[in-house]
């Protein structure tokens, strides 16, 4: 039978005919006996069986950046520290690194991260390695690299070993033409930055793998995250964490982005909360795999306000990087969240009062521990 036909038949058999008006699901690829790499996925039995009541075991890849320390301390919690590998290619300072198991891993390599994978009969993957918005700017093929070919990897190694894979998009996965105010989870997105277009990528390729191989792929897109004891990593929304900080030290701070730039934002317990429910949602109740989730949204202006109630003499002034300005612009003011909310009960904790409460309590008890030392 000549290719082209053959191919269609297998296509028609998998996919329902559309002409039919009976579309239906494909199947794993799994099924056909053929996984990404070429490895026959029942393979993969061997090495990583995971049935929903075992307890998982973890890797976290970047996992020492800004949520990634945050995540494994509270998934130690849960499943015990030895569950819990944190890995990135950088050295970790010595609390992290007594803190629980760490490992070497660079997701651009591929045989290194396998190999992790089955020594370590890993069943969840969290990927958190990223060059993020304004860093993937100023490094536009090393964002490349790590954000789109990483991702491969990551893809590639879960689909083979049968792993519950977790990958975070982000608000910058929308662009100036999608709606801004708010975004839905279904929307134009055509996203300006090297950032924004390798997280619809992995979004795009997540959902494909999971249709076409069967791979459970969870995807969140997370606001700007504000967290007290870890630094971002070089994104438009690293202001909003600044802020604290430079207000508890001196009462001043020195802002990057116009008054009035409106973004989504939440607080760092509840996303690795939502980070988990998701994780644990059962599979029938995810009527999509890659749900927006918020918490709230604020303007530098709004964020100013409120510290001013706890510091009256704080002091802003503006100083736009036309960089992450332009970034800002393009993406959303509010988020839609409602499906989150519908399909798996997502709810936040930290609206801006009691996020700004507690900041200020982190940083000014650290300030408070630091002058009695
Ligand atoms: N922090 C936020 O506000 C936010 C918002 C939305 C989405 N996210 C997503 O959450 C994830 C974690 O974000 P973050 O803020 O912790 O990022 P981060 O920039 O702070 O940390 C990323 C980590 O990836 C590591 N990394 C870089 N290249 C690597 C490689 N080749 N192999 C392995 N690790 C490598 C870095 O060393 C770094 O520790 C990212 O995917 C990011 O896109 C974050
Ligand atoms: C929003 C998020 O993806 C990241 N904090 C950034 O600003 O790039």
């Amino acid at each position: 039978m000549p290719l082209a036909r053959m191919l269609r038949q297998v296509a028609g058999q998998m996919l329902g005919s559309p002409a039919c008006g009976c579309w239906m699901p494909a199947p794993p690829l799994r099924f056909l006996g053929t996984s990404p790499r070429q490895i026959p996925a029942d393979a993969s039995f061997h090495s990583a069986s995971f049935s929903g009541t075992d307890q998982p075991r973890v890797l976290i890849t970047g996992g020492l950046g800004q949520l990634g320390v945050g995540l494994a301390n509270f998934l130690r919690k849960r499943f015990g520290k030895d569950s819990v590998i944190l890995s990135d290619i950088r050295k970790p300072p010595d609390h992290i690194f007594h803190s629980g198991p760490f490992i070497y891993s660079d997701i651009l390599d591929y045989k290194n991260l396998r190999e992790i994978v089955v020594n370590n009969r890993i069943t969840w993957l969290f990927h958190y390695s990223a060059l993020l918005s304004a860093v993937g700017e100023a490094n536009v093929s090393l964002a490349r690299a790590v954000n789109i070919t990483g991702l491969h990897n990551v893809l590639d190694v879960a689909a083979e070993h049968n792993l519950r894979l977790f990958v975070p998009s982000t608000i910058g996965a929308f662009g100036p033409t999608s709606p801004r105010n708010p975004t839905p989870d279904l929307c134009v997105q055509r996203p300006r930055t090297i950032y924004g277009v390798s997280k619809v990528h992995a979004e795009l390729m997540g959902e494909y793998y999971h249709y076409r191989y069967g791979l459970d792929f969870r995807c969140l897109r997370y606001p700007g995250i504000i967290s007290a004891d870890s630094q971002p990593g070089g994104g438009t929304t690293d202001y909003a964490v600044q802020i604290f900080h430079d207000a508890i030290k001196s009462g001043k701070f020195e802002c990057n982005l116009k008054p009035s730039t409106r973004l989504p934002m939440m607080y760092i317990d509840d996303c690795l909360r939502a980070t988990l429910e998701v994780m644990e949602a059962p599979a029938e109740s995810l009527s999509m795999r890659t749900y927006n989730v918020n918490a709230m949204s604020f303007t530098p202006e709004d964020l100013t306000q409120e510290v001013l109630k706890h510091i009256p003499e704080f002091q802003i002034t503006y100083n736009v990087d036309s960089v992450r300005q332009a970034i800002a612009d393009s993406w959303p003011m509010n988020f839609d969240d409602s499906n989150a909310r519908k399909d798996w009960g997502w709810k936040h904790d930290f609206d801006l009062p009691e996020l700004v409460t507690t900041m200020l309590n982190f940083y000014g008890s650290d300030t408070r521990i630091a002058q009695a030392n």
